[in-house]
C-alpha cells in the first residue's frame, strides 16, 4: 500500500480538510509542508507572510499529533521532493487542495501535475472553497458556491495510521522547533502583526460573532473603528487555518438565531454584510483562476497604454509605500499597514486610488509593494481589487477617493493621524487634514516645520484628480472599448444581484468618492 502524502499549502488545519480525510481512509499518512526557496524569492512574498505561516505550522503539527501524526517539513523544490519520497517510500499517493495563487505557484502546480504523471504518482486535488476549476460559465458560479458552503464539513477521523518513513527521510526534514525564522522579502518591521495558528482564528470568529460584529456595518469604513469591528479573519482564510465553509456555517447559525430574535437589528444587518464579503472572497479569486494573467496585465485590454509601467517614478513610489506623501490621512493609513500588516477595505481602496490616480502610477509595482505589506495577501483578491480600484477592469465605476474628504469623514478630530504621524502630534483638528495650509507662524507654534518634520504634499491632490479624470476621458474617447467590456463582463462579472444595492437600483458611490461615469 503506497504512503498517503498530504501536501499542505494554504490550508493549514486538520478540520474540514478533505485531502487529510481521504488520505487517512486510504493508508498510512505522511502530512508534508514544503518550504520552496524560489517562491520566497518572488517580489510579492514577505517576511510577515512567513511569520504567520510559521506560527500556523507549529499549531498544525500539534493538531496532527492529536491524531498520532506529525508534520514533515522539507525545504526545496516540491516536485523534486515528491519524486525523492516516491523512491524512498516505495510509492506515494499525493493529496492536496487546489490552489489559486500567483503566477509562480500556478506554474509550480503545473510542474507537479506533469511530474506526477511522469513518475506514476496518483495526485488527488480537491477544491478548497468556492472557486470552481474549470468554470464553464459564470452563470453557474453562485450555485456552486452555495452548494459547497452548505455541504457537511469533512472531518478526518480522530486517529490515523502514521507512517515512519525511515532514517533518510528523518534526516532530510526540518524539525518543527527548528523552522527557519526568516523567509521572503519585504522585511518591514511588523510589531502589530496578527498571530498565526488556528486558535487565534477561532478566537477571532467567536469574538466577532459574539460582540465585535454588532457594529460591523457602521464601523467598517473608518480605520479608527474597523480594526475592532471587522472580523480580522483574512490571514486565517488566506492560509486556511479555518475553512471558509466553517466560517460560513458558524456565521449562518448565529444569523438564524439573531434573525429570529431581532430581524432589523444592527446585528442582523451587519451579519448580512459579512456574508456578502465571504461570497466576494471566492468571487474575486475565481477571476484569477479563470485568467491567471490578471496578475500582470490589465483585465480590460483596452486600457493597455493608459499608464506606462516603465515610467513609474521611484521617488513617488517610495513616498507612497513609506507613508511620506505629505497627505496625512494617506500616510497614517500606510504607517498603520506597515506596522500591523492590516488595514480595512476602504483605506486599501483609497491607498490604491492615490497611487493610481493622484500619483498616476501603473498598478503593477504598487500592487507587489502592498502585497508585501498585507499579512493576508491573497493573489486572487489582491490583483483583481487592485485593478478595480485602478480603473482597468472597464466594468466598474471609477472611484477617485478624495484623501482629504476621507480624512475629515473617517477621522474627524485627527486622533488617528496624530497617533500614526507623531510629527503632527500637536497640530489641532482645524489644520490636521491639510497641514500644508498652515502659515509658518502656526507651524512653529505646533512644533512642525513642513519640509523638515513632515513632507510637503507630493501632489496637489485636487489638481491631480482633475488631471487623472481628463487622461481617462481622453483615453476612452480614442478607443472603442465596448467589445472588450462585454468580454470582461461575460467572463468575470457577478451574476447574482449585487448585494447592498440601494433600492433605487442605482449604485450610490460611497461618501468622499468622486465617481466618473463617462
Ligand atoms: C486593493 C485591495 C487589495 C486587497 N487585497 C486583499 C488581500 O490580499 N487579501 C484579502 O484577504 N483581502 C484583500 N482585500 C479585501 C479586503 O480589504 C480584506 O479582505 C479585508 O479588509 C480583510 O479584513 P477582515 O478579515 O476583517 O474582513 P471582513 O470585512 O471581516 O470580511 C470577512 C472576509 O471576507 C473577505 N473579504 C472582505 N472584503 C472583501 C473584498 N472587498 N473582496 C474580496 N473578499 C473580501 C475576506 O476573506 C475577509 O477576511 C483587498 C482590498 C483592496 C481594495
Amino acid at each position: 500500500m503506497s504512503a498517503q502524502l498530504v501536501w499542505y499549502k494554504r490550508d493549514l488545519r486538520t478540520a474540514d480538510h478533505a485531502p487529510l480525510a481521504r488520505a487517512m481512509a486510504e493508508g498510512p499518512v505522511l502530512p508534508v509542508y514544503v518550504i520552496e526557496p524560489d517562491y520566497w524569492r518572488q517580489p510579492d512574498t514577505a517576511q510577515r507572510h512567513w511569520a504567520f505561516i510559521r506560527e500556523s505550522l507549529i499549531e498544525l503539527d500539534a493538531a496532527l499529533a492529536e491524531r498520532g501524526l506529525r508534520l514533515w517539513v522539507f525545504e526545496g523544490e516540491a516536485m523534486a521532493i515528491f519524486r525523492w519520497l516516491n523512491a524512498a517510500l516505495g510509492g506515494i499517493t499525493l493529496h492536496a487542495h487546489e490552489e489559486t495563487g500567483n503566477a509562480w505557484t500556478h506554474q509550480r502546480d503545473r510542474t507537479v501535475r506533469r511530474g506526477c504523471r511522469e513518475a506514476g504518482i496518483a495526485l488527488h486535488e480537491v477544491p478548497q472553497f468556492g472557486v470552481v476549476r474549470p468554470l464553464a460559465s459564470r452563470d453557474e458560479w453562485a450555485g456552486h458556491w452555495e452548494r459547497r458552503m452548505k455541504a457537511q464539513p469533512v472531518c478526518p477521523p480522530a486517529t490515523a495510521r502514521a507512517l515512519d518513513p525511515g532514517a533518510a527521510v528523518h534526516a532530510a526534514t526540518i524539525p518543527i522547533d527548528r523552522l527557519p525564522a526568516e523567509r521572503g522579502g519585504g522585511r518591514v518591521a511588523c510589531p502589530g502583526r496578527q498571530p498565526g495558528g488556528r486558535a487565534a482564528g477561532e478566537s477571532l470568529l467567536a469574538s466577532f460573532l459574539a460582540t465585535r460584529g454588532e457594529t460591523y456595518r457602521q464601523g467598517m469604513a473608518s480605520p479608527v473603528s474597523a480594526g475592532e469591528v471587522c472580523s480580522r479573519l483574512s490571514p486565517h482564510i488566506a492560509y486556511g487555518t479555518l475553512s471558509l465553509r466553517e466560517i460560513v456555517q458558524t456565521h449562518r447559525r448565529r444569523w438564524m438565531a439573531l434573525k429570529a430574535e431581532a430581524p432589523r437589528s444592527h446585528w442582523a444587518r451587519s451579519l448580512k454584510s459579512f456574508e456578502s464579503r465571504l461570497h466576494w472572497h471566492c468571487h474575486f479569486i475565481q477571476k484569477l483562476e479563470d485568467e491567471p494573467a490578471l496578475e500582470w496585465r490589465n483585465m480590460h485590454r483596452g486600457y493597455d497604454g493608459l499608464r506606462d509601467e516603465s515610467q513609474t517614478d521611484p521617488e513617488r513610489l517610495a513616498a507612497w509605500i513609506e507613508g511620506r506623501t505629505g497627505l496625512p490621512f494617506v500616510d497614517a493609513c500606510m504607517r498603520q499597514l506597515r506596522a500591523e500588516g492590516w488595514i480595512n477595505f476602504r483605506m486599501r481602496a483609497m491607498l490604491v486610488a492615490v497611487s493610481s490616480y493622484h500619483l498616476w502610477m501603473h498598478w503593477r509595482e504598487p500592487a507587489q509593494a502592498l502585497a508585501r505589506l498585507f499579512t493576508d495577501y491573497e493573489p486572487g483578491i489582491h490583483y483583481c481589487q487592485f485593478q478595480m480600484q485602478s480603473g482597468t477592469t472597464g466594468i466598474n465605476t471609477l472611484r477617485i477617493y478624495n484623501p482629504v474628504k476621507q480624512s475629515r469623514d473617517q477621522d474627524p478630530d485627527g486622533a488617528y493621524i496624530r497617533h500614526w504621524l507623531p510629527a503632527l502630534a500637536a497640530v489641532p483638528g482645524e489644520w490636521i487634514h491639510e497641514p500644508w495650509r498652515m502659515p509658518g507662524g502656526l507651524q512653529r507654534r505646533y512644533g512642525v516645520r513642513l519640509g523638515r518634520d513632515y513632507p510637503w504634499p507630493v501632489v496637489d491632490h485636487e489638481q491631480a484628480a482633475r488631471d487623472a479624470r481628463a487622461r481617462i476621458k481622453a483615453h476612452r474617447e480614442q478607443r472603442d472599448l465596448a467589445r472588450e467590456s462585454a468580454r470582461v463582463r461575460r467572463q468575470h462579472a457577478s451574476r447574482s444581484p449585487a448585494p447592498e444595492r440601494p433600492r433605487s437600483g442605482r449604485r450610490r458611490p460611497p461618501p468622499g468618492q468622486g465617481t466618473l461615469d463617462l
